[in-house]
């Protein structure tokens, strides 16, 4: 499976090489054309407003919409899950509008702006390593959204069909789990 890691701007070499790790080929995406090639694509964390910027500077918004539409499967980490969803808590306006679901940016403010835990994560079977780094959190989700993992009672991980996101980084650690899951996922829409 080839996928594609957005590279506008955020951590791209870490999802690649975990994208490697767990055994799939893993590329830096810079421009529109090359999303045709892939079989699923990563949005990295970085600062959303600053990727959602040059998503729309260079065609991404369009592009991705149309990747999505075509049941191509997508996996926003941390800034790219806010990229992903409808609606974001106190902005006017969303980017991607994809997944079904309300985020809060920074949610777990200052006092914690960065930690690491152990998750349980639906259809993994040991917990997962997880980084927060100025995290966001999942606040509503629609009823086609399915909550994946909860962190204190707060919803972390989340999958919309063919969308998965997560708060955290799952590319800063040696735990490939989450990226081989999205292979799987990326395998099946390759069979349809
Ligand atoms: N690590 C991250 O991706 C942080 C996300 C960032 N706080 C944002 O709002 O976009």
């Amino acid at each position: 499976m080839k996928i594609g890691v957005l590279a506008l701007q955020g951590a791209v070499a870490e999802h690649i090489r975990s994208i490697e790790a767990a055994g799939g080929e893993g590329v830096a995406v810079k421009r529109i054309e090359e999303l045709q090639e892939l079989d699923g694509l990563i949005i990295p964390g970085g600062e959303s407003t600053t990727i959602g910027k040059l998503m729309r500077k260079y065609g991404f918004i369009d592009a991705i919409r149309e990747f999505s539409g075509q049941g191509k499967p997508i996996f926003g980490t941390c800034a790219g899950l806010i990229v992903l969803a409808n609606r974001i808590e106190g902005q006017e306006e969303a980017h991607l509008q994809l997944m079904d679901m309300t985020v809060a940016r920074n949610a777990f403010g200052r006092q914690r702006e960065s930690f690491e835990t152990d998750l349980d994560i639906k259809g993994i079977d040991e917990p997962v390593r997880a980084v927060f780094i100025r995290a966001p959190l999942i606040k509503e989700v629609a009823p086609t959204v399915e909550v994946l993992s909860e962190y204190k009672g707060e919803i972390v991980t989340a999958r919309q069909g063919h969308l998965l996101a997560s708060s955290y980084h799952p590319e800063l650690t040696d735990d490939y789990r989450l990226h081989a899951y999205f292979l799987a996922m990326a395998k099946e829409a390759a069979q349809e």
